[in-house]
Order: C-alpha cells, then sequence, then structure tokens
C-alpha cells in the first residue's frame, strides 16, 4: 500500500520545538491525505448529452446516500412542471409543423379546443419560482430547450463550443466558461421575453396550475394526434420522460410537491461544468466524477482526466433515429460512437477498466417496432423489429472500435429503475473493488 514516512525525532530543548513539531504534523496530515486520495477509486462517468450519466450517478446516491434532501426535491418540483407545460406546448406546435390531425384544433371540438387554449396562453415562468428550480441554469437550459426562435437557440449555443471535430470536442483545454456573468444575464432576460412571448396571448386569463394541470391531462388522454406526434419525437427534440409528466401533472401542479425518487430519476436537469460525489462502498472511498456531456460542456472534461481508476461510458441506445439537440444535422448514435472511440483509446486510459453502459433500453424495446434500424445503420443486418438483434448490432459496434487489450465491460440498462441498477451497480462497484485490491497487492 505504499509507504510511510516516519517522524524525525525531536530535541525539547531545542527553542523552535514547538514550531517543529507543528510543521511536523502538518506533513504527517498531508502524507495520510495523499495516501488516502490514492487509495480512493475516481470514476469517470462520460457520454454525450443526455445519455443518462446524472441518471446513473443519482441511482447510486439512492443506493448508497438514502436519496435527496428535501431542496432538491422541491426543486425538481418546479423544473418538471415547467417541463410538463412546455413538452405539451411543444407537442401541439409541432404536430402543426407535421402535419398531424389534432382533435383539439378543430373547432368544433369544444372542449379540447378550450382545452388546448389553455395551456398555449399560460405562462410557464409566472407558475414557478425560477429561483428554486436552479436560477440562471434553469433558465439558460429551459431557453435551449423550449424556444421556437432559433435566432435565440443559437445565441445560447454560440456562448459554447459548438464543433465536435474528430474526437467530439473534449481534447481542448481553456476556452470560455460556461459560468454565468452579467452580460449573459441580460442575453437571458433578452431571450425570456422572446419565449414568453412565443405563442402566447398577453390578454389571456389567468388560470390555475391545477386547471392547466386537468387540461393538460385531457388533451394527452383524448387527443389521439398528440399522442401521434410524440410518437413522431424522434424528429425533434423533447423530454423522454413527458408522458410520466402528464399522467403525474396533477401533482407537479401543487407548490408544495415533493418529488419522489422516481419523479427525481424521471426529470432532467442538464449536467454544467462536472460534479463531484463522494461514496464509501464496502470500506472503499469512491469518488464519482459526473460530466457535462453536451458538445459545449467537453472541453472541461480534460481537467479529470489525471489518476483516474476507471471510465463509464453511457451510451443511450434508444436514440439511434435522433438527432443532437446542439446539431440537428447530426445523429446522436454517431455522436456516441465517435465519443467512445476517442475515449476508449485514449492513452491515458488504455490501462484502465472501461465499462459501457448500453442505456434507455426500455425506450429502445418500443422504439424498434416502429422505427427501423437499417435505415439508420444501412449495415444492420439483424431481423427488423428485434430488439435483441438491434442491441447485439450497437453492442458489436462499440466493441469493434477497441483498439486496446482490455476487455470492455458491457452492461445493458435502465438508469431510470432502481432494482436492475442496483444490481448492476454492484456487480460494477465490486469488481472495480477487486481491481484497486490487486494492484495495491492486497489481494
Ligand atoms: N426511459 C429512460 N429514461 C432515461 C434513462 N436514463 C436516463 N433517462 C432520462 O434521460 C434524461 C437525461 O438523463 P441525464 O441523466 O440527465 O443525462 P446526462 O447524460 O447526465 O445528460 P448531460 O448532463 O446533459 O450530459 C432524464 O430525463 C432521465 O430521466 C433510461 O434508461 N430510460
Ligand atoms: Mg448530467
Amino acid at each position: 500500500m505504499g509507504c510511510t514516512a516516519s517522524t524525525p525525532v525531536l530535541d525539547t530543548t531545542d527553542p523552535d520545538f514547538y514550531e517543529k513539531q507543528q510543521n511536523n504534523e502538518v506533513e504527517q496530515m498531508l502524507l495520510q491525505h495523499h495516501q488516502q486520495d490514492k487509495n480512493k477509486v475516481k470514476m469517470l462517468l462520460l457520454g454525450a448529452g443526455e445519455s443518462g450519466k446524472s441518471t446513473v450517478l443519482k441511482q447510486m446516491r439512492v443506493l448508497h446516500k438514502g436519496g435527496f434532501p428535501m431542496q432538491e426535491r422541491v426543486q425538481y418540483g418546479h423544473i418538471i412542471w415547467a417541463d410538463t407545460v412546455s413538452s405539451m406546448k411543444k407537442l401541439i406546435i409541432k404536430a402543426r409543423e407535421l402535419g398531424i390531425k389534432l382533435d383539439c384544433d378543430d373547432a368544433s371540438n369544444r372542449e379540447l379546443f378550450a382545452e388546448k387554449q389553455k395551456v398555449l396562453d399560460y405562462k410557464v415562468l409566472d407558475g414557478i419560482d425560477a429561483l428554486a428550480a436552479g436560477g440562471a441554469n434553469f433558465l439558460r437550459d429551459y431557453v435551449l430547450k423550449y424556444t421556437q426562435n432559433e435566432e435565440a437557440r443559437q445565441k445560447i449555443m454560440n456562448s459554447g463550443t459548438r464543433s465536435g471535430g474528430t474526437n467530439g470536442g473534449w481534447e481542448n483545454p481553456g476556452g470560455s466558461s460556461s459560468g454565468g456573468n452579467d452580460s449573459e444575464d441580460e442575453t437571458m432576460r433578452g431571450l425570456l421575453e422572446d419565449v414568453a412571448t412565443t405563442g402566447e396571448n398577453p390578454s389571456a386569463k389567468k388560470y390555475t396550475k391545477a386547471e392547466i394541470a386537468a387540461a393538460i391531462q385531457k388533451l394527452w388522454k383524448e387527443d389521439s394526434g398528440v399522442q401521434m406526434c410524440f410518437s413522431k419525437s424522434n424528429v425533434f427534440h423533447i423530454e423522454g420522460s413527458a408522458p410520466y409528466f402528464f399522467e403525474k401533472a396533477h401533482f407537479f401542479a401543487q407548490d408544495d410537491y415533493v418529488c419522489t425518487d422516481e419523479d427525481i430519476l424521471k426529470g432532467r436537469i442538464k449536467t454544467v461544468g462536472i460534479t463531484e460525489t463522494n461514496f464509501n462502498i464496502d470500506n472503499t472511498k469512491f469518488k464519482i466524477l459526473d460530466a457535462g456531456g453536451q458538445r459545449s460542456e467537453r472541453k472541461k472534461w480534460i481537467h479529470c482526466f489525471d489518476d483516474i481508476t476507471c471510465v463509464v461510458f453511457v451510451a443511450a441506445v434508444s436514440e439511434y433515429d435522433e438527432t443532437l439537440m446542439e446539431d440537428d444535422r447530426f445523429n446522436r448514435m454517431h455522436e456516441a460512437i465517435m465519443l467512445f472511440d476517442s475515449l476508449c483509446n485514449y492513452k491515458k486510459f488504455v490501462n484502465k477498466p472501461f465499462i459501457l453502459f448500453l442505456n434507455k433500453v426500455d425506450l429502445m424495446k418500443d422504439k424498434v417496432r416502429r422505427s427501423p434500424v437499417r435505415k439508420y445503420f444501412p449495415d444492420y443486418n439483424g431481423k427488423t423489429n428485434d430488439v435483441e438483434d438491434a442491441l447485439k448490432y450497437f453492442e458489436n459496434l462499440f466493441l469493434s472500435i477497441n483498439r486496446s487489450n482490455r476487455p470492455i465491460y458491457v452492461h445493458r440498462t435502465c438508469a431510470t429503475d432502481t432494482q436492475s441498477m442496483k444490481f448492476v451497480l454492484t456487480a460494477v462497484t465490486d469488481m472495480i473493488i477487486q481491481e484497486s485490491l490487486k494492484k495495491s497487492g492486497l489481494f
């Protein structure tokens, strides 16, 4: 386990005795911290944006830290309410663009027509405490996701790195940070006004959140066009958990609603920068680093690549027919493969355990039935509609990229499912602990 320095014997008659003694104590403490740090497992969660990295970390928190504090449960309540209303507005607007007929657009269907009007007129940001929802980060994310104004979107995207390059844009230290500043806040205010006025009627009657929630549930359950539009959501961007939010809209409408673990696992807050969470698992200290995966975030990755023990790469397999939020000309799976290639063959990682989570298999199961893999990956020769063949194909695609000698450990995951993740995460942490013990010569 490495060597420890011996403490020098001090002369008690020395006039500097106390100072030297203090120095010794500090040196010992630093050495101890260094040793402890060396014995720590440093695990990196990497992958493209929205692949599920933070959801994996949330499961670790459920498993090893007893869940989430009250403040976070309240924060998610606000965020999910904003996502619930905005997702329904988006489905209505996108249905028109895609030429999908909505019952609620038919004025003779008075009830649904009126419910639609309520939802479109409702100002989401008036109904939540934006500060409790996450302040400037929440507002930035909100604008990016929901503004229909392409110019506004571009302004925000341009505050980070747009180009992915050949390695997905991560091996490029420096550049501008996406942290807030005054001029950015000004821009944000302007953009929020753009969003607030999109499709909304300033003379609209004020509705309660409960009324809006009821309208959303009615539109979701009774307007087949809305559901049809959601099934085509691979051609535009919407929260994957939107159906769950719609079903539970009446809960998220309550100002004092405290989110359950499941709500938090289904909710989404984009990671900005790199978060660090410490765990004690079977007497081993784990430091888990969760990095924001969108292109503008990747330039920060390089700063946490030193002294890592292992990498968990999360790829959302269900996204084979979707385009990037950052660049709707680029297929999400191609982006994930390119990133995986550059990371798994990266010189600092070639001797480290590398774990691949093929995530969102639950969504993949639904998707292969309606969206043929071959349309997006022409060399796919498995059976159409067969999830097992599709998963095998993507697994082989990722594994074929590994040019190192070390094996890649693959797990098929549904990161929102606590039961199955408990099993997977226990297997992963056990394996890492064994590897660490072997390396330190203790096993
Ligand atoms: N249905 C389903 N949803 C998932 C799964 N994994 C993650 N999600 C959802 O996908 C969304 C994005 O997940 P995150 O964990 O925030 O993604 P991320 O990789 O951390 O994204 P960035 O922070 O932008 O890099 C969230 O709404 C999650 O609930 C899964 O296996 N199945
Ligand atoms: Mg994240």
